[in-house]
């Protein structure tokens, strides 16, 4: 039998989490947390991620403010805004919706949040804690914190002895994977578009980690009977069964086929997805600690 694992749920204990330490932090210190997101241009699949980070914040207790910039916006405009958030006492993370309209650079305007603020993790300063193993003063990119969390529920803190594969090296999301993986003492193995033998290599995972931006290319014969498949594809494809013109939402993995072999699997939707936002909760809580002067809670 194969153990679906339910990221919804250990996305409301996250939450649950952040919570109490966010009402705790204020009642000691009179610090709010709080988090900006910034989106630019109008693209509604960003939209709808970008409402759900905000009404989440809310609930968490944040402050929560949303910048919606109209696709016009010039790259110094984008600029002077980050900037005043990094000036802004009350903001702790500053959360910039990527993708941008092709015409700015994102890459500056990254690199330009103060790290303290870097609630995505992705800032250089960030990124290299995170590859000379100091998890303890950086932030952590959500997507790749969230899915460690639900290796984390099914093999525990240590991973010695085990193999994990990691399917996709962007900056995003696959580098700073490998390096969780490492750090809780995996076996760890990046592959990619260029690997020789991607289903081989993929078979060698006692933990298989899905980043391949392709729907549901894993497929059951990429799969060692009994391993852990964490599934981080978000795809919207054609869904024709449920009516004319209708999407759905599918990973990066061949679920139903994948099922059969795997012992545990994450869902798309209701696995990795749903941790993304969680983590960016717990990074803005941990942030808003820091800058008080407190020792920030561990998720
Ligand atoms: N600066 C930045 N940081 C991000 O973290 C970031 C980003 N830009 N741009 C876009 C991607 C995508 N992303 C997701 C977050 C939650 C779900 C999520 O909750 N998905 C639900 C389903 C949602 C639905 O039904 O559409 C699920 O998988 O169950 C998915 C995708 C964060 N991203």
């Amino acid at each position: 039998m194969t153990t679906v694992i339910d990221g919804k749920q250990v996305a409301a204990s996250v939450i649950e989490a952040v919570k109490t330490a966010t009402s705790a932090l204020e009642t000691e210190t009179g610090v709010k947390a709080g988090l900006a997101v910034v989106i630019v241009g109008d693209d509604p699949a960003s939209h709808s991620y970008v409402t759900s980070k905000s009404k989440m914040a809310k609930e968490c207790g944040f402050k929560s403010i949303q910048h919606t910039l109209p696709a016009e916006t010039t790259q110094e405009e984008l600029a002077k805004l980050v900037q005043s958030l990094n000036e802004d006492a009350s903001i702790h993370g500053i959360l910039v919706q990527l993708p941008l309209p092709k015409h700015l650079n994102s890459e500056p305007i990254i690199q330009s949040i103060r790290p303290e603020k870097d609630v995505d993790g992705l800032h250089v300063v960030n990124a290299g804690k995170l590859a000379t193993g100091d998890l303890a003063t950086g932030l952590i990119s959500c997507t790749p914190a969230g899915a460690l969390l639900l290796v984390r529920r099914i093999h525990g803190e240590d991973l010695s002895g085990l193999n994990a594969v990691v399917i996709g090296r962007s900056n995003l999301f696959g580098k700073p994977m490998a390096q969780l993986l490492l750090n809780a003492n995996a076996t760890v193995t990046t592959a990619h578009s260029r690997t020789k033998d991607l289903p081989s290599v993929a078979r060698t995972a006692d933990i298989l980690v899905a980043a391949v931006g392709q729907p549901q290319m894993v497929k059951a014969d990429w799969i060692k009977p009994g391993a852990t498949v964490i599934d981080v594809g978000v795809n919207r494809i054609a869904a024709p069964e449920r009516g004319e013109g209708r999407t759905r939402l599918v990973g990066d993995v061949a679920f139903t086929e994948a099922s059969d072999v795997a012992a545990v699997i994450t869902p798309v939707p209701g696995g990795v997805g749903p941790m993304t936002i969680a983590m960016l909760m717990a990074n803005t809580v941990i942030a808003a600690h820091r800058a008080a002067g407190k020792t920030a809670p561990k998720f």
